[in-house]
């Protein structure tokens, strides 16, 4: 009987919070599936959080399955990567970008097919993605939506519409967690099939929104739904650079400063810390429930909505990116959603009458971890 040889695939996992530690528990769970089908084994080199990077040692120069079973235990007590024994601590000093930079740097070298995985909530990883992305055989897939949609369409394109860079770069989870949306969008655009609408409602979080206000985001929170900072996703923000990411996918060179986005919260509470702002939400309670009930006696319901319009076929009218709170039909497609999922629909010349639909659970660690390891495994089985 032939026998297969297993090749070793290395990576750096840049946070080790929900959907990280989701990850690399993924990933051990996978080892027998990825030597079967793909005669591939991922191998952790490092792993970072906010304070330190912990590397491993073992056969392939990685951490061993019982190291990363420590080290996820470690991180789910609450613990930093800094007490960890051999951790390379971030001098305080040092901005953090600069931290991650060289550590790909210095992974470029000494391991020069590795794949840099951003499961981290911070614009930080811009450099050190980037380097991945155009560094000879290095390859880098995120879960963290700030570098995709961060202030320069000039970095988007380098990471994601250079020539070579649909083959090195992929970030599937920045939008609907673990749902195939930009697999989708991809396969539509090299198609040529002229995308003229992209809508839906793109949050776990505020999937919830129809029911009381605050309970609903204190229970997306401990689901893990929320972003890091959960003004982010009551502020209508990660919606705005998930749809920000969708439209760049499609190619409008445009900013985050070009969404139009209807906050659920008034500028006053935008000033507290996160936890006052959490204490001050039941603030909200009444008026949002007032909102509900009016949209109740119509038969209809509330949703956070995004639509992305890119230009007309004949260049007619600039696009344009919107997300906000609508009110529909309660038995319409967007009205019947339930808890985290989301709905993307996608309308193109070839899905003009009838969409093609992505529904399902759009947040959640392990969905989201799903998403970035099939990232990681199309990366893995598309080298060059
Ligand atoms: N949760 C979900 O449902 C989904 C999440 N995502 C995205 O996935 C990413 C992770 O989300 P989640 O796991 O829930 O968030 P967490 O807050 O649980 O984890 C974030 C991790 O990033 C680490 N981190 C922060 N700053 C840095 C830094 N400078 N260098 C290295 N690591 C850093 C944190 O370190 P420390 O532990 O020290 O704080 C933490 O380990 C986010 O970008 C989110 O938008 C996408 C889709 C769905
Ligand atoms: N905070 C986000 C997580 C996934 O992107 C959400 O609620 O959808």
């Amino acid at each position: 009987m032939a026998t297969c040889e297993t090749r070793t695939v290395p990576f750096v996992l840049v946070g080790a919070g929900g959907v990280g530690a989701a990850l690399l528990e993924a990933i051990v769970g996978a080892r027998a599936l990825h030597k079967a089908r793909y005669g591939i084994r991922f191998s952790a080199l490092a792993v970072c959080d906010s304070s330190a990077a912990v590397s491993g040692a073992d056969a392939a120069g990685g951490l061993s399955d019982a190291e990363i079973a420590a080290l996820i235990a470690h991180k789910a007590s609450g613990g930093k990567l800094a007490s960890q024994s051999g951790a390379v601590v971030r001098p305080a000093e040092q901005d953090a970008s600069v931290f991650l930079e060289s550590l790909v740097d210095k992974y470029s070298k000494e391991a020069p097919d590795t794949i840099v995985v951003d499961c981290s909530a911070t614009d930080a990883t811009v450099p050190a993605l980037l380097k991945a992305a155009t560094t000879a055989n290095m390859r880098a897939a995120s879960a963290n939506k700030k570098p995709f949609a961060d202030s320069s369409f000039r970095n988007f394109r380098e990471l994601c519409l250079a020539p070579t860079s649909p083959a090195r770069v992929r970030y599937e989870s920045s939008v609907g967690a673990g749902l195939p949306v930009i697999a989708a969008l991809a396969r539509v655009v090299s198609a040529h099939d002229a995308v003229t609408l992209i809508s839906g409602s793109f949050s776990g979080t505020l999937g919830y929104a129809g029911e009381s206000f605050s309970a609903v985001v204190g229970k997306a929170k401990e689901l893990g739904y929320t972003e890091p900072d959960p003004r982010d996703d009551l502020g209508g923000v990660d919606v705005a650079r998930k749809a920000l990411i969708l439209a760049r996918t499609l190619g409008m060179a445009l900013e985050l400063s070009d969404v139009v986005v209807e906050p659920l919260y008034t500028p006053e509470l935008a000033e507290l810390s996160v936890p006052d702002f959490l204490a001050a939400l039941p603030t909200l309670d009444a008026a949002f429930a007032a909102k509900v009930a009016a949209a109740a006696a119509e038969g209809k319901v509330l949703r956070y909505a995004a639509n992305v319009r890119p230009p007309a076929a004949d260049g007619t009218g600039g696009g344009s990116l919107k997300v906000g709170l609508v009110a529909v039909p309660a038995s319409s497609p967007l009205g019947t959603l339930s808890g985290s999922d989301n709905l993307v629909e996608i309308y193109s010349q070839w899905y003009a009458a009838t969409p093609l639909v992505l529904r399902g659970a759009g947040a959640g660690a392990g969905t989201t971890a799903a998403g970035v390891l099939s990232d990681m495994v199309e990366l893995a089985n598309t080298r060059g």
